[in-house]
């Protein structure tokens, strides 16, 4: 099987908001061609073809995983990240479970570093307002971008643009 060059976005949503922002990562990304895949669709094979990677996923219920995520996360676990490169946005609710901040960033940035991977793309804490989460990198940085479409729907926009500056240099 031949590797394939772009990028490959594997996203889960529930309510459609991570949906939505998939295409728009997708639409302003100018450096690589970046191939879409629900969570729910993606198979061992998919992981095994690319090397390089935008993860996407919204935080549920105090700290969980979104569904189709957290349905993935056994196989998830089980694949070989070494010389990939991967990137984490996450979207979550500041004001609405600070203690639980984008929980979901963490959670899989973390799987990914434990099975060998490379994760870029850390995101400043600064403009966001929140208790604790399991996606902080450290004090200053969380471990992927953070994007909070129930408070911050205007910021979403310029970090998406600023975010993806970040990760050229990554995946080219
Ligand atoms: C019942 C419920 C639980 C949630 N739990 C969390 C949480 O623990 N942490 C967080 O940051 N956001 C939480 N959120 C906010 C969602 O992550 C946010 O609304 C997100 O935009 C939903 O994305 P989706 O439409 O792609 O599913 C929760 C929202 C709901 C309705």
């Amino acid at each position: 099987m031949g590797k394939n060059n772009g990028i490959l976005l594997v996203y889960g949503s529930d309510t459609g908001m991570t949906e939505e922002i998939t295409h728009v990562i997708v639409d302003e990304c100018d450096f690589n061609e970046i191939n879409v895949v629900e969570v729910a669709n993606v198979t061992k094979d998919d992981f095994a073809a690319y090397d390089y990677f935008i993860l996407g996923l919204p935080t549920w219920y105090d700290g969980e995983l979104q569904s189709d995520w957290e349905e993935y996360f056994e196989e998830f676990k089980t694949i070989d990240f070494t010389g990939k490169t991967v990137a984490v946005f996450g979207l979550g609710d500041q004001y609405g479970y600070p203690q639980y901040f984008v929980d979901g960033i963490g959670i899989i940035a973390k799987e990914v570093l434990r099975n060998g991977g490379e994760i870029v793309g850390h995101w400043s804490t600064e403009f966001y307002d929140f208790d604790e989460s399991k996606a902080l990198y450290n004090e200053e940085l969380f471990y992927g971008l953070a994007l909070d479409e129930d408070n911050q729907t205007d910021l979403s926009s310029e970090r998406i643009t600023d975010w993806l500056e970040i990760l050229r240099k990554h995946f080219n």
